[in-house]
């Protein structure tokens, strides 16, 4: 793997109890200004942050497990996304593409189409968010077919907007009182290997969503069917091997767009560029955000040009999409994750800390399946019988690695999922010493010691 040299100490080192007076401060004045509906997982503010590691205003150095969720695959300081940054805003920080267009989003564009899965003349589109890029790509499958109906599935998650809430799965605390939906969602089981019924295969749990969407809607009804490769905010669920191609499969056979969202699963995250190329599904459209542009705001739809080209002059858009200070962001980070390999990376990272994880699993039962690809892997806690959810150990878990000084994140329909999620810039020691951490929090919180 490529050696990788970093601006921060990529240490674990606490200066202060956490959180510290000026966190603490910190926390008085947003208090006063920001509504609690606008939650965070750390107690602690954000000073510095390079590579795997994140500085607090108190001098804390943590490990960083979670990447702004999924974002900072490049880390939040690059220098090379950061020059860029700095470069284009000293020419222009915003034009409108819809006004005065620029090269870099173009450039970007260009990028996209090259480096997403699929063949054939294919277009790409940029907005700012993760949920746009949904919204706008079920706009395109609705105009180009046609048609209304629109499958998601259980476990879901797609955004905060309104058709991305009708779209996601878990009412709390994402759609709780912000109804009514979107109409024509319909939602179909998931291939969930640790929750499904024992032996339901790929191609099985595939012909049971099939027929429940024949059944409701009729195949002939749907714009589009819409799936995570593995599911992030749900739980980080890998559906088992054949289910993705059998969905697609029958999507071509009826006319269906089939919508890949890897806004979480993209840009080397899984161990390859993108989750679709595990089993060689290439979607009609893909969604994209997150590791797109080193933390800057930027999300894509790219995908089959006569399904984009369907729409009118004028239909897709927006203020910002596109921004050019963004636009150069994603050039550079997407130089980075060529040059460092970071796919590869995450791939070799994350086998070993996977083998790490399931050594533990089978020391102890309260870990239920370890399971995900590259650096996005998760371990989901039950209860004694072995099936039932254990949110409470989940967030005891992830409060005892806070307090060594590891920021984990967790997730899952139930609560009980805590995910890895690292920079996948992140030194090979910082992570290990951040697993060990893990590890030995889930020993102590689960009554099994080393
Ligand atoms: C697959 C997938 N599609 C779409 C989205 C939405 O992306 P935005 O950039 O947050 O709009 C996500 C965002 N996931 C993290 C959101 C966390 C939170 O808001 O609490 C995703 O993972």
């Amino acid at each position: 793997m490529p050696t990788i040299s970093y601006r921060l100490p990529q240490v674990r080192q606490l200066a202060t109890e956490l959180p510290g007076p000026a966190s603490r401060a910190l926390a008085e004045r947003r208090a006063a200004v920001i509504p609690a509906g606008v939650a965070s997982t750390a107690p602690v503010y954000a000073a510095d942050a390079d590579g795997g590691v994140i500085l607090d205003v108190d001098g804390n150095s943590l490990i960083d497990l979670g990447a702004g969720i999924a974002v900072t695959n490049v880390g939040a300081s690059d220098p090379a996304v950061a020059e860029a940054i700095a470069k284009q805003a000293a020419r222009f920080t915003h034009t409108c593409f819809m006004v005065t267009p620029y090269e870099e989003y173009i450039a970007v564009a260009e990028q996209l189409v090259a480096l997403t899965p699929g063949d054939g003349p294919r277009r790409a589109v940029l907005f700012n968010s993760g949920a746009e890029a949904v919204e706008n790509a079920v706009k395109i499958a609705r105009h180009a077919t046609g048609r209304n109906a629109v499958v998601a599935f259980d476990h879901a998650y797609h955004g905060r907007t309104n058709l991305t809430m009708a779209l996601t799965a878990k009412s709390m605390p994402y759609k709780h009182g912000f109804g009514p939906f979107a109409s024509e969602v319909y939602r179909m089981p998931m291939s969930y290997p640790f929750r499904d019924q024992a032996g339901l295969t790929g191609p099985e749990a595939a012909a049971r969503a099939i027929t429940a969407i024949e059944k409701q809607i009729g195949g002939d009804q749907v714009a589009a069917v819409i799936i995570e490769p593995i599911q992030g905010e749900g739980g980080f669920i890998e559906p088992a091997p054949g289910f993705l191609p059998a969905i697609a499969a029958w999507c071509r056979e009826n006319g269906v767009v089939f919508i890949a969202d890897e806004v979480q699963t993209g840009f080397g995250r899984t161990g390859r560029w993108f989750a679709c190329e595990e089993e060689g599904v290439v979607p009609d459209l893909i969604t994209l955000a997150k590791g797109i542009a080193g933390g800057m705001p930027l999300s894509a739809v790219v995908g089959r040009a006569d399904l984009m080209d369907s729409v009118h002059a004028g239909g897709l858009g927006g203020t910002y999409g596109g921004n050019p200070v963004a636009c150069a962001a994603a050039l550079a980070a997407i130089g980075r994750i060529r040059e460092l390999d970071l796919p590869g990376r995450a791939a070799e990272l994350g086998a070993r800390t996977k083998a790490t994880l399931q050594e533990l699993a089978a020391a102890v039962p309260a870990v239920g399946d370890v399971r995900g690809r590259g650096l996005m892997l998760a371990i989901e806690f039950v209860r004694e019988d072995g099936t039932t959810p254990d949110a409470d150990l989940t967030k005891a878990v992830a409060a005892a690695c806070l307090k060594q000084g590891v920021l984990v994140l967790t997730c899952g329909t139930y609560g009980n999922v805590i995910r890895l999620l690292p920079p996948l810039v992140i030194g090979e020691d910082t992570l290990a010493d951040g697993v060990a951490v893990l590890v030995d929090a889930i020993r102590a919180e689960a009554g099994v010691p080393a």
